[in-house]
């Protein structure tokens, strides 16, 4: 305890002495605490995540602890960094809001790929962006995606219901890994893809791991999952180009992408983009639709709506696949969608960096300080959602209150994929609840929030055609 409180009372001192020097005695840090030296609260963080299975609590302590009077900022010392954790709809917005006072920061920006979107800024960024939305989440390049993805989803659930058990992490990552290539790359499934989804899961592990470049560390082994990820890239971008065939997927897009000044995107930039690409999209909506799969098991009367409202559709298509023209009669499939995306809170928070003095409710988050932007809270906090823990779709009978609703984030960096991720579930919820049947066999497994929350059998289930 007195190590802990020497480290607060260090860190405390040297705000407060940088201030003094920059004639702002007065200035304040958020109430809070630094934890241990060096590793910070990452021990208390871990212990609420993977111990207590309590991820919520790590936020809902602090704000007993501390009051809520702070609008949502706390200090802390987190991943390596010394830290304001930000968990309010008004300071969010803040945060993710305001390109110029807070930047993006990966702990390894070397894994993410120094010319991705998720790290670059500017008019970089806004070049990028502007072509991945295009590319995959307007309603003309929905359009395409939906009919290209279609007949893998409907393909893999009856594979699914042959096998009649199964567990719905793997085969959910399995289906989205195979359309994102296809989306993203046109790569059919095949030995190597399945080599650059083992590469994927490696390069993931290192994102999340310390990034400590040694042999045995998962760092060590993402960065070496990076580089053949990159070779194989690199292969289909010059063979795109010998054969001055451009494709029609998102690799052409970013290969057509130019500059104000008409220069293309260099060749590391596109790789470096499809990898990152890959990784923003692939886990994130497998675990949704995992989520998915779970949650409607448990919640029988969820699943006979969603059922009916599909069946309805089926019939009006005469067994056609659906398009995005049927999307708007989809209105409760819509609702199990967000009441998906709000419970699974796949994106638990997201990174910043002070790069100034942002002063906030009479507090100051100090220039170079990480900035945690803790999302999941809002979507579990009981002031913005009556019994937040329940799977409750009819609650988005009323639109969420503003700035409560961040599963995709927010401001000039939210989810560019997140129309893609929305048409996704809707594929599969419609095909799963028309043709499907289907129970956990373990519903009272546990949840596991570490490396990201999933029911710890991986929601093992039995399947069959309805
Ligand atoms: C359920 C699935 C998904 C969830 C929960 C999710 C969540 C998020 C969140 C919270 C952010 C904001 C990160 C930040 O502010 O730093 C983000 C960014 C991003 N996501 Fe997603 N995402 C999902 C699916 C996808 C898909 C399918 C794509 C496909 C391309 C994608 C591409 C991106 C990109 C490119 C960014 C960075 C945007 C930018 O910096 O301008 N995501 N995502």
């Amino acid at each position: 305890l007195a190590i802990c409180h020497g480290n607060d009372a260090f860190h405390r001192a040297a705000f407060a002495l940088k201030r003094w020097l920059h004639g702002r005695p007065r200035a304040r840090l958020p109430p809070g605490h630094m934890g241990l030296p060096f590793v910070g609260e990452n021990p208390a963080l871990k212990r609420y995540f993977r111990r207590e299975r309590r991820p919520d609590g790590y936020v809902h302590d602090k704000k007993r602890r501390y009051g809520d009077a702070t609008g949502g900022l706390y200090r802390t010392h987190l991943f390596g960094s010394p830290a304001v954790l930000v968990c309010s709809p008004a300071v969010n917005k803040l945060v993710l809001q305001s390109p110029d006072s807070f930047g993006v920061c990966w702990p390894a920006p070397d894994l993410v790929g120094a010319s991705s979107i998720l790290n670059v800024d500017g008019a970089r960024h806004a070049r990028l962006r502007a072509c991945v939305v295009e590319a995959v989440n307007r309603p003309s390049s929905l359009r395409s995606i939906a009919c290209a993805i279609q007949p893998r989803v409907a393909a893999a659930l009856r594979t699914w219901a042959r096998k009649s058990t199964v567990t719905a992490a793997v085969e959910t990552k399995k289906v989205t890994f195979e359309n994102i290539c296809k989306m993203f790359v046109s790569m059919e499934p095949s030995p190597l893809t399945e080599e650059m989804d083992a590469w994927f899961a490696g390069l993931l592990g290192g994102l999340r791991a310390f990034p400590l470049d040694l042999p045995g560390t998962a760092f060590r082994r993402a960065l070496r999952c990076r580089r053949k990820l990159s070779a194989v890239f690199r292969d289909e971008l010059r063979r795109r180009k010998d054969a001055a065939d451009g494709g029609d997927d998102l690799m052409s897009a970013l290969m057509r992408t130019e500059d104000e000044g008409g220069r293309l995107l260099s060749d590391e930039e596109v790789v470096d983009n499809i990898v990152s690409l890959v990784l923003a999209g692939y886990q994130s909506t497998a675990a949704a639709l995992m989520w998915a799969v779970y949650l409607l098991a448990k919640t029988p009367h969820a699943l006979a709506k969603l059922r009916e409202e599909n069946d309805a559709i089926r019939r009006d298509k005469n067994g056609e696949f659906i398009t995005p023209d049927d999307i708007p009669k989809m209105k409760y499939t819509a609702k199990v969608v967000e009441e998906t995306l709000r419970v699974a809170n796949v994106a638990a928070m997201v990174h910043r960096v002070a790069l100034k003095d942002v002063e906030y409710g009479g507090y100051t988050i100090p220039q170079g300080w990480r900035v945690v932007v803790w999302l999941r809270s809002l979507h579990t906090d009981p002031n913005y959602y009556d019994d937040p823990l329940r799977f409750n779709p009819d609650r988005w009978e009323k639109p969420a209150k503003p700035g409560t609703y961040q599963v995709f984030g927010g401001g000039y960096r939210m989810c560019a994929g997140n129309m893609l991720a929305r048409l996704q579930l809707i594929i599969m919820l419609h095909h799963l609840s028309v043709g499907y049947k289907w129970e956990l066999l373990n519903p009272g497994a546990e949840i596991v929030y570490i490396p990201h929350s999933y029911p710890s059998d991986g929601a093992l289930i039995a399947i069959s055609e309805l």
